[in-house]
C-alpha cells in the first residue's frame, strides 16, 4: 500500500489539480464529507461539535465538515485561528459557503465547552505543517487537549495537527492527540512511524476522488506492506517438494555463552520451511545450541576463540550443501573476523542474511559489502546500523526510512532496520514499513529467530526484498499472536517459532 509524504502528496494534488484539471474544491467536498461522516460516527447522542480551523486547506476541510454537520441539524461551532481575509483561496471559499449556510465563525480563544458526547475536530494544521505551531496556535491545540481530557472525542482531518507527516515526530511541544484521524488520498508516513500512531488514533484513508493516473504520475517514495502483499510474496510448497528442495540454510552462529543464539536462529530457519538447517559452530556449543532441536544438523568448526582465516575451508565445506547462509547470532568475533566473513561471501556464492555480530564485525569495512556480488540481507538493530554506518542510534532513529533506503544502496543489500515500526528497504525502489509487531519483542533473542526465517526465506527461492518483507511481516505477527495469548511482558523470543508456524498456517502456507 502507497505510504506518502507531505511532498509527494502535494505533487498529486497537484498532478489532479493542474494536470487532469480535477476542480481542488470538488476534492476539498470530498475530503470534508468523510471527515464529517467520521465525526458523527464518533459523537454521543445529542452530542455536540466544535471545529478549529486553520487558515490553509486542511481549515478548508474543517469549514466543510462545519457546513454539512449543520445541514444535517447538529449543534455546531468553528473557531477560525486565521481572519477570513488570510485564508488560502480554496478555505476562503468553503468558509463562505459554511456562513452562507449559517455556520458563524467564533475567535480564536474562544472556549471549546467539549464534554463527553462531545466532538472536538482539528482541522488547523495538515500535510501543510512547516514548523513548531506556536501563539494562538499552540494554545487552540491545548484546548483540543484539554477538551479530549474532558471526555471530548477528537477527530483529526487528515494528520493531527502539530505532527510532521512525513516522520511521524511532532515538530514541537504542541500536538493534537486525536481518537480518530481520517486521512486522504493515501496512508500517510507520519501516521505509522512512531509516535505518529499515538497521536493519530485509529486512522483510516477516505477516498478523494484523485485519479490513478495522477497518482502514477509521482514516483512512489515508500510503502505499507500490508497482509495481502506479504503473503503474495511466500509461495505455496510445491505438493511434489522433497526436503532438499524446500532450501537448505546454513546457519553459523553460537559461542559459550551465546549458545540460545544459534538455537534461536536455528529455530527460526526451521520455523521458516527450510527443508535442513545445519548449524556451523565451535564443537563446545553444539550440545546445548541443538538441545531440543532434533531436526537441525551440525559442522562442527575445528579449533577455538573467535572465527579467522583459518574457519574459511571448514565453513566453505559447510556452505557446499547449503542454497543460503545465515551469519552472526552470537558468533565468537575477534579482529579477523570481519575479513573472513566477507570473503567466505565471495567465495561461496550463496545469498546471505547477516545479523548481530556478523554486522558488527563487517563495521569498520562496510563498504566492501556490495564487492561480494551476493544476494544479500541484513538485519541490523538500530545500534548495529549505528555502528555501520557510524552515527548515533539517535540519529539513526531519526529517519529511519531514508537511512535505510540510502544504505541498503550504498551496500547494494536489502536492509531490515528492526525497531518500532521495522523498515525493509532495498538497493531500489520504494523502502517498506512493516506494520506487525510490539514492544514485547523488544526482549533478548527475537532478533536470532527474525535472522533464521529470513535465511530459511532466501534458502527457498525469494530474492532478498522479498525475503526481508515476508520475514518481518510474519515474524512480526507470530509476535503479535504471542502477545496476545501471554502478553507483550510476557513473551519470549522461544515463543515466537510455534507462532511463526500459526501465520503459516493462517495463510495456509
Ligand atoms: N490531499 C488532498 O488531495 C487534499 C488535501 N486537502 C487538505 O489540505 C491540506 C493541506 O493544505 P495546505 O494548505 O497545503 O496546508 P495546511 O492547511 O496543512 O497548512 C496551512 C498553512 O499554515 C502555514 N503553516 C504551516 N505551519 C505553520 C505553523 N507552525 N504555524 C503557523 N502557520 C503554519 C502554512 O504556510 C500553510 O499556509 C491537507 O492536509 C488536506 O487536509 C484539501 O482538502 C484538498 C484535497
Ligand atoms: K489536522
Amino acid at each position: 500500500m502507497r505510504l506518502v509524504g507531505a511532498a509527494e502528496m502535494r505533487a498529486i494534488d497537484r498532478a489532479a489539480i493542474d494536470g487532469l484539471g480535477i476542480p481542488s474544491l470538488e476534492l476539498m467536498e470530498r475530503a470534508g464529507r468523510a471527515a464529517a461522516d467520521a465525526a458523527r460516527g464518533l459523537a454521543g447522542p445529542g452530542g455536540r461539535f466544535a471545529v478549529v480551523c486553520g487558515g490553509g486547506n486542511n481549515g478548508g476541510d474543517g469549514w466543510v465538515v462545519a457546513r454539512l454537520l449543520v445541514g444535517a441539524g447538529r449543534a455546531v461551532r468553528v473557531v477560525s485561528l486565521v481572519d477570513a481575509a488570510r485564508l488560502s483561496p480554496d478555505a476562503r471559499a468553503e468558509r463562505a459557503r459554511a456562513e452562507a449556510a449559517g455556520v458563524a465563525a467564533e475567535a480564536a480563544d474562544a472556549p471549546l465547552e467539549a464534554g463527553p458526547g462531545d466532538v472536538v475536530v482539528d482541522a488547523i494544521f495538515g500535510t501543510g505543517l512547516s514548523r513548531a505551531p506556536e501563539g494562538a496556535f499552540a494554545a487552540a491545540i491545548s484546548r483540543i487537549e484539554a477538551a479530549r481530557r474532558a471526555g471530548a472525542r477528537v477527530l483529526a482531518v487528515d494528520v493531527p495537527s502539530g505532527l510532521s507527516a512525513d516522520t511521524g515526530q511532532p515538530l514541537g511541544e504542541a500536538c493534537v492527540r486525536a481518537d480518530r484521524t481520517v486521512t486522504f488520498a493515501f496512508q500517510k508516513r507520519g501516521l505509522v512511524l512512531h509516535p505518529g500512531p499515538a497521536h493519530a488514533g485509529e486512522v483510516t484513508v477516505a477516498d478523494i476522488g484523485i485519479p490513478p493516473e495522477a497518482a502514477a504520475q509521482v514516483p512512489a517514495e515508500a510503502e505499507l506492506l500490508v497482509e495481502d502483499e506479504a503473503r503474495a510474496l511466500v509461495p505455496p510448497r510445491d505438493p511434489e517438494a522433497h526436503k532438499g528442495e524446500a532450501g537448505r540454510v546454513l546457519v553459523i552462529a553460537g559461542s559459550p555463552g551465546k549458545t540460545g543464539a544459534a538455537h534461536l536462529a536455528l529455530t527460526g530457519a526451521l520455523r521458516g520451511g527450510a527443508g535442513l538447517v545445519t548449524l556451523a559452530a565451535r564443537a563446545e556449543v553444539l550440545p546445548l545450541a541443538l538441545a531440543g532441536r532434533p531436526e537441525a544438523m551440525s559442522a562442527a568448526l575445528p579449533g577455538a576463540g573467535p572465527l579467522a582465516a583459518a574457519d574459511l575451508g571448514p565453513l566453505l565445506e559447510a556452505a557446499a550443501a547449503a542454497d543460503a547462509l545465515v551469519i552472526g547470532p552470537g558468533i565468537p568475533r575477534g579482529d579477523g573476523t570481519g575479513a573472513l566473513l566477507l570473503e567466505l561471501l565471495s567465495r561461496a556464492g550463496l545469498p546471505a542474511v547477516l545479523d548481530a555480530d556478523a554486522l558488527n564485525a563487517v563495521a569498520g569495512q562496510a563498504e566492501r559489502l556490495a564487492a561480494t556480488g551476493v544476494p544479500l540481507l541484513l538485519t541490523p538493530h538500530p545500534g548495529e546500523m549505528a555502528r555501520l554506518c557510524g552515527l548515533s542510534t539517535a540519529e539513526v532513529q531519526r529517519d529511519r526510512l531514508g537511512l535505510a533506503a540510502r544504505q541498503a544502496s550504498a551496500w547494494a543489500a536489502t536492509v531490515v532496520l528492526k525497531g518500532a515500526r521495522t523498515v525493509v528497504a532495498d538497493p531500489s525502489g520504494p523502502p517498506a514499513v512493516i506494520p506487525t509487531g510490539n514492544p514485547g519483542m523488544a526482549t533478548g533473542g527475537t532478533g536470532d529467530v527474525l535472522a533464521g526465517l529470513c535465511g530459511a526465506l532466501l534458502a527457498g527461492g525469494l530474492a532478498p526484498g522479498a525475503a526481508g518483507r515476508a520475514g518481518a511481516w510474519v515474524h512480526g505477527r507470530a509476535g503479535d499472536l504471542v502477545a496476545r495469548r501471554l502478553g507483550e511482558r510476557g513473551l519470549l523470543a522461544g515463543d515466537l517459532g510455534a507462532a511463526i508456524g500459526e501465520v503459516w498456517a493462517e495463510w495456509r502456507r
